[in-house]
């Protein structure tokens, strides 16, 4: 498979989750991160992602799949345990503007998700494209173990900089520098 790795605004986005098992609680608490705007179809809904939706006052409809859920959203995340309705909702949704995910189909998915850490205003993202799930999420725990504390602090230094100089080469050969003096710092 081959997915391109977009940042997507996510400002006036509606998402949709069909399911509420594990998997769908687990791409829920990806999403939270970067919205709240989702609502949550399903027949029955395991504890756990019961508490998310409470907890963030999002949207649950105790629901069986319907195709007028399909109106006026944008993101789409289907996690039904029922494969051939995950197919019927692949036919209804692809002639549509909607971006699906679905979780046994990988060859109807507009986008996948990725592993990812977010600390402030850095995120990093591993993907495997889809081969292998659980390296992901154990390639993010490597990576995460190198990521130095005070990063958000750093970051915002550099953006101080970035929005108080002048732009032009002195700026860009002054951040490049700082970037590479606070890696080399990190790795000793
Ligand atoms: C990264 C992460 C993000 C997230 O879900 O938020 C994610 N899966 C995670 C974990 C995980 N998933 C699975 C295991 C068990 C071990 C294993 O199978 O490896 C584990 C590990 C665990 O749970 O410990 C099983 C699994 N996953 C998929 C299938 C279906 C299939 O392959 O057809 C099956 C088999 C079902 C079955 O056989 O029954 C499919 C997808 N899973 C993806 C993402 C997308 C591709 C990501 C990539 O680029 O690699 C993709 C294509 C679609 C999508 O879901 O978007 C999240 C880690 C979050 C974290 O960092 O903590
Ligand atoms: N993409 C991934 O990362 C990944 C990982 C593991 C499993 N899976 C697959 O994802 C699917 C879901 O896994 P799970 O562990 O969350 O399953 P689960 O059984 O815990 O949850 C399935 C949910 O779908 C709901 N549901 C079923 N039919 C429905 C309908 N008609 N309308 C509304 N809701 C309905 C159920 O009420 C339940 O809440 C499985 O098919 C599994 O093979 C994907």
């Amino acid at each position: 498979m081959n997915y391109l790795p977009i940042f997507l605004n996510m400002k006036n986005k509606k998402v949709l989750v069909i399911g509420g098992g594990e998997v769908a609680h687990r791409k829920v608490l990806s999403l939270l991160k970067f919205t709240k705007d989702i609502m949550i179809v399903s027949s029955h809904i395991k504890t756990e992602l019961k508490m998310t939706i409470n907890k963030y006052s999002l949207i649950y409809l105790q629901d069986n799949y319907n195709s007028k859920y399909l109106e006026k959203i944008d993101i789409l995340i289907v996690a039904v345990d029922d494969l051939k309705l995950q197919k019927n909702i692949y036919e209804e949704t692809k002639d549509k503007k909607i971006m699906c995910n679905f979780s046994d189909f990988e060859e109807y998915c507009d986008f996948i998700l990725p592993s990812y850490i977010k600390k402030d205003d850095l995120v990093v993202c591993v993907s495997t494209m889809g081969s292998a799930p659980a390296f992901a999420k154990e390639f993010k725990k490597y990576i995460e173990k190198l990521i130095p504390n005070d990063i958000d602090c750093f970051l915002k230094q550099m953006k101080d900089l970035r929005t108080t100089l002048p732009k032009g080469k002195k700026r860009m050969d002054l951040l490049r520098q700082k970037a590479q003096k606070y890696i080399q710092n990190f790795k000793q």
